[in-house]
């Protein structure tokens, strides 16, 4: 049955106002709550495109809390698989124990590839994991007329009583963002100032786009500067650049595992020293070749899983696929294997993670909401992704070095 057929009377007078252009696609919320405008919207898109929207007309969550914040012009939800992989034993600083990977994902062989890393990892002894640094960006630009004025700003910006004043504009926006780092780049009359945060269990980046206006206000008025844009691209928020990949966003976040010799004949087909040959060729030499930012073998897989899964920002996606995969022959034949992630924005508040599928997936990883310390429960997701991009890579790269890539796509991917 089509939307049109399930409308009532008083729905049907209202698609067709939709339809003559009296009432928009937006205003319909004006005559109906969100499940109701959802309702009429879809009619009206079947009605205009002669398609049947019954799938994404299915869904459980709170619709009034997710148009409120998450979405606008309303419609439905699409269904994205959810397989599980583990358990992955991780000593972390924030996450320690066992864990099962929540991971959505249409590709096949994906859960299958990251749950034998979970395997092999576990077997081995865990993976430690750590945190070597923790701040969000946010880089406005500011612009000039000379050069001499170009750079009063700049050495004011770089003031210690400047960042103090910075600090007290910034942190009254917030219960729990705080300024922790101000830099400076110029080019030409041009000075990026890239702003750096520490969110706690946020991912950061409305709080900080807030905390960082204030700071153009604070500007504005102790040098009567305007600001071009509150964002320069110096943050870099959802670009892959070098800037992230060498002073990092977010979290930046190494994990490592020893996998015995035996371990790895038995449970990935090949030996060390062929992954660590794979690894170099392909992760190192091919990645410099094509003048990758990350060197990797599919990071962003992983991250977009756990992300879609957790109720993360997808477009956080490609700071997560800077990443650099190692793997070491140890003296004693072991393969010593580790991921570092300069870039992983993570919230366990805020965002998409109040979702009620995405809050199961984040309460399965216990880390859902708030941490008892503010922002521990963030720094434990961020461990947990990097876990699980290390499991990827280790399955990844054994089944390139046994010649099993194609073989498994064949047999679970299609
Ligand atoms: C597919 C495997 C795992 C088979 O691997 P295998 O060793 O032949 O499988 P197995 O049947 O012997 O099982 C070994 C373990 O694998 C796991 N496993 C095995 N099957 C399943 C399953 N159905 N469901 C859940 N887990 C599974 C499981 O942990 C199992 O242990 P067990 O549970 O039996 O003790 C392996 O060949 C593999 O990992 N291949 C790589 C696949 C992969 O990583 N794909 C990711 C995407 S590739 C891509 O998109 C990016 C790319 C490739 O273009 C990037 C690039 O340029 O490199
Ligand atoms: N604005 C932008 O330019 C961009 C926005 N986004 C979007 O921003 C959203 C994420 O922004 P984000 O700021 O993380 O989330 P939200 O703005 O959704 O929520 C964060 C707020 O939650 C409150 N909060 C409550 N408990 C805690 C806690 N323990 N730790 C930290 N904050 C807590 C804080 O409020 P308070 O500050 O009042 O104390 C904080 O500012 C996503 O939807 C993303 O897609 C993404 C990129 C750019």
């Amino acid at each position: 049955m089509s939307t049109a057929e399930k409308l009532t009377a008083d729905e049907k007078a209202l698609l067709d106002k939709m339809i003559s252009g009296e009432i928009n696609l937006r205003k319909i919320e004006e005559h109906l709550d969100k499940d109701g405008s959802a309702k009429l919207r879809r009619a009206f898109l079947e009605n205009q495109k002669n398609v049947e929207l019954d799938h994404i007309s299915t869904y459980s969550f709170d619709t009034e809390a997710v148009a409120k914040k998450n979405i606008e012009n309303f419609i439905g939800a699409v269904q994205i698989p959810l397989g599980v992989a583990g358990i992955i034993k991780i000593s972390g600083d924030y996450a320690k124990g066992d864990y099962y990977l929540p991971l959505a994902t249409t590709e096949g062989a994906l859960v299958a590839s990251v749950n034998r890393g979970c395997s092999i990892i576990t077997k081995s002894g865990g993976t430690t994991v750590r945190v070597f640094k923790n701040m969000m960006t946010r880089a406005p630009v500011f612009k000039f007329s000379t050069l001499d004025e170009t750079k009063d700003f700049y050495d004011w910006v770089m003031l210690p009583e400047t960042f103090a004043k910075m600090k007290e504009a910034a942190d009254a926006t917030s219960r729990f963002g705080e300024l922790l780092d101000v830099q400076a780049f110029v080019s030409g009359n041009n000075v990026h100032v890239r702003l750096g945060f520490d969110t706690k269990d946020a991912m950061g980046m409305n709080m900080i786009t807030i905390a960082s206006e204030a700071i153009t206000k604070l500007i504005a008025d102790e040098k009567g500067v305007a600001c071009v844009s509150l964002s320069g691209n110096m943050c870099t928020d959802k670009k892959p650049t070098a800037i992230n990949a060498i002073l990092g966003r977010g979290k930046t976040v190494v994990a490592e595992a020893r996998l015995s010799a035996s371990f790895i004949e038995e449970t990935l087909k090949c030996t060390a020293e062929s992954m660590f040959d794979v690894n170099y060729r392909k992760n190192f030499i091919g990645s410099m070749r094509a003048g990758a930012l990350g060197f990797n073998a599919h990071a962003a897989n992983i991250v977009a899983a756990v992300f879609l899964a957790c109720g993360q920002d997808p477009a956080h996606v490609v700071e997560g696929s800077l990443c650099v995969t190692e793997m070491d022959l140890a003296d004693n034949g072991d393969l010593i294997c580790s991921v570092t992630m300069p870039a992983v924005e993570v919230g366990t508040v805020g965002g998409g993670t109040s979702i009620a599928t995405q809050q199961e997936c984040l309460k399965l990883l216990g880390v859902a909401g708030a941490g008892a310390v503010p922002g521990e429960n963030a720094l434990a997701l961020s461990e947990i992704v990097t876990a699980a991009v290390l499991a990827g890579e280790v399955s990844l790269i054994a089944a390139q070095a046994a010649g099993h890539l194609a073989r498994a796509h064949a047999q679970l991917g299609r």
